[in-house]
């Protein structure tokens, strides 16, 4: 049986986020002091307002998401994740914060109506949310491959696609994204929107596999998620952690890559988009 906990607020992981909670700490601290020159603080309170505006007025005019994937959203936050990990629940460690969310939904919902795909490949699945609002794009024969290798994230996926109409759409396969990659090549699959967001060390790996083999259709496009990592990828490299350095070494990599063209989009913790100069 699932073990909730009352809904925690989720902690910052954009740089946006990040900047946002900085600059209100500076604020309360400048709250404090009367020995500040006026314009600082009026700069400083300037700066916190137009940094923690930003993603509040995106999702009030951003298209709302569906009751399934508000649900899914609800349940993720209300699992206990930690608890979880600690009992061997789940065989990695798994947060509320992992999921993509409702901006980053829509864009890829966008993306996939913009390309018209048919077949989509997600490597990173965790609870289904990004993966439920692609199929919610999807004509009613399209397909979308969901890679997971945690099976109880798996399972809370297909308890929330058996109650979405677009659930259907998609299939899971658990286990190893490079072992599910490896067998779907040999199978002779391809997609058209490939969508990264499992192992940051992995990424590279993934990348090269989608381009090496037919995976990645001619005309395709691959989707990456949080190649900012929370602004890591721009600060001093001796501050960055394990993940940082791999999603850096992985933007040089694509960056130095003469068979693809990309561009990274600064929403949420970014979104790098990717396809081949000569499909
Ligand atoms: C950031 S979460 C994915 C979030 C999801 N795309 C969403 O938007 O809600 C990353 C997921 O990748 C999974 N993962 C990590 N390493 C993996 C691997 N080597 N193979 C398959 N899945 C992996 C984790 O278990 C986790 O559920």
């Amino acid at each position: 049986m699932s073990s909730v906990i009352a809904k925690p607020t989720a902690r910052p992981v954009t740089p946006l986020g990040i900047l946002t909670k900085k600059l209100e700490a500076a604020v309360q601290e400048i709250n404090q002091r009367t020995d500040l020159p006026a314009e600082l603080v009026a700069n400083i309170k300037q700066a916190w307002r137009l940094a923690a505006g930003l993603d509040p007025y995106i999702e009030e005019y951003t298209t709302q998401e569906s009751a399934a994937l508000a649900a899914l959203a609800e349940t993720t936050a209300t699992e206990a994740w930690g608890e979880h990990f600690t009992e061997g629940t789940t065989v990695r460690p798994l947060e509320q914060e992992m999921l993509s969310g409702h901006i980053e939904g829509q864009t890829l919902k966008m993306f996939v109506h913009m390309t018209k795909a048919k077949k989509v490949l997600e490597i990173g699945m965790f609870t289904g949310y990004s993966a439920l609002a692609m199929a919610e794009a999807l004509p009613a024969d399209g397909l979308l491959v969901a890679c997971e290798v945690d099976p109880y994230a798996a399972e809370v996926g297909q308890t929330a696609f058996n109650q979405s109409s677009d659930g259907a759409k998609i299939r899971i396969e658990l286990g190893s994204a490079l072992e599910t990659l490896e067998k779907l090549a040999e199978a002779g699959e391809s997609f058209d929107l490939v969508f990264i967001d499992a192992d940051k060390k992995e990424y590279i790996a993934y990348f090269q596999k989608l381009l090496d083999t037919n995976l990645l259709a001619p005309e395709g496009f691959i989707c990456v998620d949080n190649t900012l990592l929370q602004g890591e990828v721009y600060l001093p490299a001796q501050e960055r952690s394990v993940n940082g350095e791999a999603i850096a070494q992985f933007n040089r990599t694509v960056a130095l890559d003469p068979r693809v063209e990309q561009v990274i989009l600064p929403l949420r913790d970014g979104l790098t988009i990717i396809r081949r100069v000569n499909p």
